[in-house]
C-alpha cells in the first residue's frame, strides 16, 4: 500500500528509491492463506501483503474482510468496520515471494547497506500472519532438503543480491553475519554454539546500543550464509499453537554487516542489512497458551507494546516529541537506531485476510500507519582510513595480549613477539603484523592492499586464540564455531576487551559488604593472566547509613571498571546507573602511576551511564577525582609485567 508523499532524507544518494529515504515504510503484505502476509518499508512506501485463507479457516467458514484495491490500498470490509488504508505496496493472496522482494524495495535497501546506511526490515503483524514465511520462506528441515527456490524468502533474497553485488564490485565487500533473538526479554545468540545464554546488552556513546560478546561470522558464499540462517533458526525458540503450528516465540535479528575492504575505498564503507522477525502479537484465549506458553506471549506482548509506544512517539512532528523510552524492552533498544536514529526501515506488515482476525487485522493497520508518520535521518557510516586502522590495531593489540596469556596458562611455548607489539601506547599500526603480514612498525602506505593483511593477521589471532581457549570452555563455548576459510567466526569487537578488562581486573573486598555487580562476561573457565600484587589503597567511605551500598545509579560501571591508582593521593570513581535497582559496588585497583594530563582518556567508545547518577546523594572522594585510565593503557603496562 502506498502511503502519501516520501519525503526523501537528507543523506540518502541521489538516484536511490525516494520512498525509502528516511522514512519507515510500514507494509502490509496480504496474501491468501491462513494470514496476510505483509513486507512494508519506511515511510512513505509501506508494504502490505494478504495472505490466502488457510485451509483450517476456510473449513470453518471464515469470511475474507481484506481485499487489495491495487495501487497500494487495503480495504477492509466487514459489519461495523468499514476502512480503506494507504501504504507504499501492497501484496495480496496471490504475490509470488519474488514479486514481493523486487515490489517491497528491498533491492534498493541491499544497495544502501552497500552504500554505508545502517538498513532494516522488520515483519510483524499478528501470530500466523505469515511474518516469518515473508522473510525465510518456508525454511529446509535440513542441507539435504532445500526449500524451493521460488518460495524463498526476503532474506535469501537479499543475500543473493548482496554477493551478487560483491562479485560485480570485484569483491571487494567484507561480509559477516550475526543472529540473535530475545526470548523472555534475555538476548541469546543464535549462532554461539551450546545452550544459550544471555547476553549483556550494552549502550555507548559511539554505538548506541549492542550487545556484548555476539558473535559475528563471515561468509563468502550464499551457501554459507544459508547454513547459518538455517543453524540459527533451528535454535530460535518455537512452540506450537492453535493459530500457528511452528510459532516463533522470540524477536529474531539477523544482520549482515557489509564492510568494503578495498585499499582505494577511503573512507571505507560500513553499512548493515538487518531483518528483524517479530514474535507475533497473540491473545492468549485464542491461542489456548497456558504455562510457559502464556508467560512468553505476555513478554511477547509486552515488548510489542513498547514497541508500539515508541512508533506512537516517534511519528509525533519532531518539535512535539518527548522523550523516547526507548529503554522500555530490550527490541527497543535494539532497533532504535532503525526507528528514530540514522537508519533506514522497512516495515513489513503481515495480515490475516480472515473474519476471525479482523480486530488483530485492524490494529496492525493501524500500527503500520502511524508507523509511515515516523521519519529518520540516514547517515551513511563511513569510517576515515586511519581510524579504521586504528580500530584494527587495537584489536589486534588486545587479541595479541590474549594470545600470551592464554600461551602462559596453557604453558605453550611463547611464540617471539617484537616488542613493539606488546609494549608502548596501541600500537603503531603495523606492530603485530610481523614478517607475516608485511613490515613490522610502519603504517601502510596510502593505496596499498593494507587491509586484506591486517584483518588476516586479525583473524588469525581470533581463531588461534578461539582454539587455545577450547578445552576449558564452558559447555556453550565447547563446540566452538568451526574456523576454517568459509566459517570463520570472530567476537564483535568489543569481545577482547572484556577478556582483557578482566584480565587486569583485581577484586579487592571492600571494606563493607561488597558484592560484585557487573556480571563478568569472560567466560568462566577462560583462562586468566595472574593476578598481580594489588597495593593497599585506601577505600573511598561511602556516604553514611549506607553501610557499603552505593545508591542505586552509582554502582560499578562496565567499562572499564574502576581503577584506584595507586601512588597518588587521588581516588576515582567510576560509577553506572542500572535504573533504579540497588546494588552493591565492586572494587577494582590496578597499581599504576599517574598518567600525565596527555593521557586523559575521552569518553568516546566508552560505556558510559545509561541513566544520570541517582540524584541526592555525593560521589564519595578521597582527596578529589582523577580521570579514568584507559583502558589500552592499563593493558600496555600488564603487557609490561608479562
Ligand atoms: N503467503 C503465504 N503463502 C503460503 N503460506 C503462507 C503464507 N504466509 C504464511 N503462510 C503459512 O502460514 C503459516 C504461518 O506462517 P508464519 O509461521 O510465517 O507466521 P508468523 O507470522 O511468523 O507466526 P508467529 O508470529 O506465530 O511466528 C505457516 O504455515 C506458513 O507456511
Amino acid at each position: 500500500m502506498t502511503g502519501g508523499p516520501s519525503t526523501p532524507a537528507p543523506g540518502v544518494p541521489a538516484g536511490t528509491t525516494p520512498h525509502l529515504g528516511g522514512t519507515h515504510h510500514p507494509a502490509a503484505l496480504c496474501s491468501p492463506k491462513e494470514s496476510w502476509r505483509g513486507a512494508g518499508g519506511a515511510r512513505g512506501g509501506q508494504r502490505d501483503a494478504v495472505r490466502p485463507l488457510t485451509c483450517t479457516e476456510t473449513r470453518r467458514g471464515d469470511q475474507q474482510v481484506v481485499h487489495s484495491l491495487g495501487d497500494g490500498a487495503v480495504h477492509v470490509s466487514a459489519a461495523r468496520h468499514d476502512a480503506t488504508f494507504g501504504f507504499s505496496a501492497v501484496f495480496d493472496a496471490g504475490a509470488s515471494q519474488e514479486a514481493v522482494f523486487e515490489g517491497s524495495g528491498m533491492r534498493q535497501l541491499v544497495e544502501l547497506a552497500i552504500d554505508g546506511f545502517s538498513c532494516t526490515v522488520f515483519a510483524f503483524g499478528q501470530t500466523g500472519s505469515g511474518k516469518t514465511y515473508t522473510l525465510m520462506g518456508p525454511l529446509a528441515q535440513s542441507e539435504t532438503q532445500p526449500a524451493s527456490p521460488a518460495l524463498l524468502g526476503l532474506m535469501q533474497r537479499s543475500f543473493t543480491c548482496l554477493l551478487e553485488q560483491s562479485r560485480s564490485r570485484g569483491s571487494d565487500l567484507a561480509l559477516s553475519a550475526s543472529y540473535l533473538e530475545i526470548y523472555n526479554e534475555q538476548v541469546r545468540d543464535l549462532l554461539s554454539p551450546g545452550p544459550p545464554c544471555a547476553l549483556p546488552l550494552r549502550w555507548s556513546k559511539t554505538r548506541g546500543f549492542y550487545v556484548e560478546n555476539q558473535l559475528s561470522v563471515e561468509f563468502e558464499s550464499l551457501e554459507a550464509i544459508v547454513s547459518l540462517l538455517l543453524q540459527g533458526s533451528q535454535r530460535r525458540r518455537t512452540s506450537a499453537h492453535a493459530l500457528n503450528r511452528h510459532s516463533s516465540r522470540s524477536h529474531a535479528l539477523l544482520t549482515v554487516h557489509v564492510r568494503s575492504r578495498a585499499a582505494s575505498a577511503c573512507p571505507s564503507k560500513q553499512g548493515t542489512l538487518c531483518f528483524v522477525d517479530l514474535a507475533g502479537s497473540e491473545r492468549v484465549k485464542e491461542t489456548g497458551s497456558s504455562g510457559e506458553l502464556s508467560v512468553e506471549a505476555n513478554s511477547i506482548n509486552r515488548s510489542l507494546l513498547a514497541l508500539g509506544h515508541c512508533i506512537s512517539l516517534l511519528a509525533k512532528p519532531r518539535g512535539k516529541r518527548t522523550h523516547i523510552p526507548y529503554r522500555d524492552s530490550k527490541l527497543t533498544r535494539l532497533l532504535a537506531r532503525s526507528l528514530g536514529g540514522s537508519g533506514i526501515t522497512l516495515m513489513v506488515a503481515c495480515i490475516s485476510p480472515s473474519s476471525r482476525c479482523l480486530s488483530e487485522t485492524l490494529s496492525t493497520l493501524h500500527y503500520a500507519s502511524r508507523a509511515r508518520k515516523v521519519t529518520t535521518r540516514p547517515l551513511a557510516n563511513r569510517v576515515s582510513r586511519e581510524k579504521l586502522l586504528q580500530t584494527l590495531e587495537r584489536e589486534i593489540h588486545a587479541l595479541q595480549l590474549e594470545n600470551l596469556s592464554l600461551r602462559q596458562q596453557l604453558c605453550l611455548p611463547r611464540v617471539p613477539v617484537r616488542s613493539t607489539e606488546v609494549t608502548g601506547n596501541p600500537p603503531k599500526a603495523w606492530a603485530g603484523s610481523g614478517d607475516r603480514y608485511g613490515p613490522a612498525g610502519q603504517l601502510p602506505p596510502e593505496g596499498t592492499p593494507a587491509w586484506p593483511s591486517l584483518y588476516g593477521l586479525l583473524r588469525d589471532f581470533v581463531v588461534e586464540n578461539e582454539q587455545m581457549r577450547q578445552p576449558r570452555l564452558c559447555p556453550h563455548h565447547s563446540g566452538a564455531v568451526p574456523a576454517g576459510p568459509s566459517h570463520r567466526a570472530t567476537r564483535s569487537s568489543c569481545d577482547s576487551q572484556p577478556l582483557l578488562r578482566s584480565a587486569h581486573t583485581l577484586h579487592v573486598p571492600h571494606r563493607h559488604s561488597v558484592r560484585h555487580r557487573r556480571p563478568d562476561t569472560t567466560p568462566s573457565s577462560v583462562p586468566r593472566l595472574p593476578v598481580l600484587p594489588v597495593p593497599a589503597v585506601p577505600q573511598p567511605v561511602p556516604p553514611e547509613g549506607n553501610a557499603g551500598l552505593l545508591p542505586p545509579g552509582q554502582e560499578d560501571t562496565a567499562l572499564p571498571g574502576s581503577h584506584h591508582l595507586h601512588g597518588h593521593p587521588q581516588l576515582h570513581q567510576r560509577k553506572r546507573s542500572r535504573g533504579r535497582s540497588r546494588s552493591l559496588s565492586q572494587q577494582h585497583v590496578l597499581h599504576r602511576e599517574l598518567p600525565g594530563p596527555e593521557h586523559v582518556p575521552s569518553s568516546e567508545g566508552r560505556v558510559i551511564p545509561s541513566a544520570p547518577p541517582w540524584p541526592g546523594l555525593p560521589e564519595p572522594r578521597a582527596a578529589g577525582t582523577v580521570p579514568l585510565l584507559q583502558w589500552e593503557e592499563a593493558l600496555d603496562w600488564l603487557a609490561e609485567q608479562i
